[in-house]
């Protein structure tokens, strides 16, 4: 797959997706101009969030990274992928894609994510860099991370919050909202605006859920 004919996918997905949930009444836009991200209050109900909580708590182990040059403080989150055929988390998944437009085999598997007091995960971004050692790897393993949709299992009264620094906003986290953004532009390059952090939580217990969508089927 070239990089030409990889980014008129990304410039594809993203059209057809942002055109998907401008549509969506359950759906709103964060007004932010160098980046296109939406939200979704109530994505899922207070039963749905507990068992994904459960279940994030059974494969929860300590966060990796891709990149081997990151400190010891970058992500000192607990995660873990989902079983990719455990029933339940296949319907969430599936009411996910609905939602986007996209088919589940363009996605990777759900990773659960924890974080007790003091854990975060410094800015980064979610698309691959092909000058990375790993880049051009997973780039040829379904290409480039087109969007991104994390869901928050519980509330946060303080603390925790996903920030982008560059887009001047962060999001605290409210139990069953689901938080979507293009980790490109419009032409299909990879969006400079979109790094964000999870900032350290200062109290309790932070669970979320991500689905990371590529350009093509993935694995
Ligand atoms: O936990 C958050 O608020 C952000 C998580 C994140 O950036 C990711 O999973 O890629
Ligand atoms: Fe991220």
């Amino acid at each position: 797959m070239s990089a030409a004919a990889d980014r008129a996918a990304l410039v594809r997905i993203g059209a057809s997706v942002r055109q998907r949930l401008e549509v969506d009444p359950a759906v709103h836009r964060v007004p932010v101009d160098e980046a296109e991200v939406f939200v979704v209050g109530g994505f899922l109900d207070a039963t749905e969030c507990a068992h994904l909580i459960a279940t994030i708590d059974r494969v929860a182990q300590p966060s990796r990274t891709f990149d081997p040059e990151t400190g010891p403080r970058y992500r000192t989150s607990y995660s873990g992928d989902v079983d990719p055929n455990d029933s339940f988390a296949r319907m969430i998944e599936r009411r996910l894609c609905d939602l986007l437009g996209i088919d589940p085999t363009w996605a990777e598997t759900f990773q659960g994510q924890r974080y007790q007091v003091g854990q975060e995960f410094q800015a980064h971004y979610d698309w691959f860099d092909p000058k990375t050692p790993y880049g051009p790897g997973e780039i040829k393993r379904g290409g480039q991370r087109s969007w991104t949709a994390m869901a928050y299992l519980n509330d946060m009264e303080e603390g925790g919050a996903t920030d982008f620094p560059d887009l001047h906003f962060s999001v605290q986290p409210q139990a069953g909202a689901l938080l979507i953004w293009n980790n490109m532009r419009p032409d299909g390059t990879p969006n400079p605006k979109v790094r964000h952090a999870a900032q350290p939580v200062t109290d309790g217990v932070k669970y979320v859920i991500t689905k990371w969508f590529r350009t093509r089927p993935w694995g």
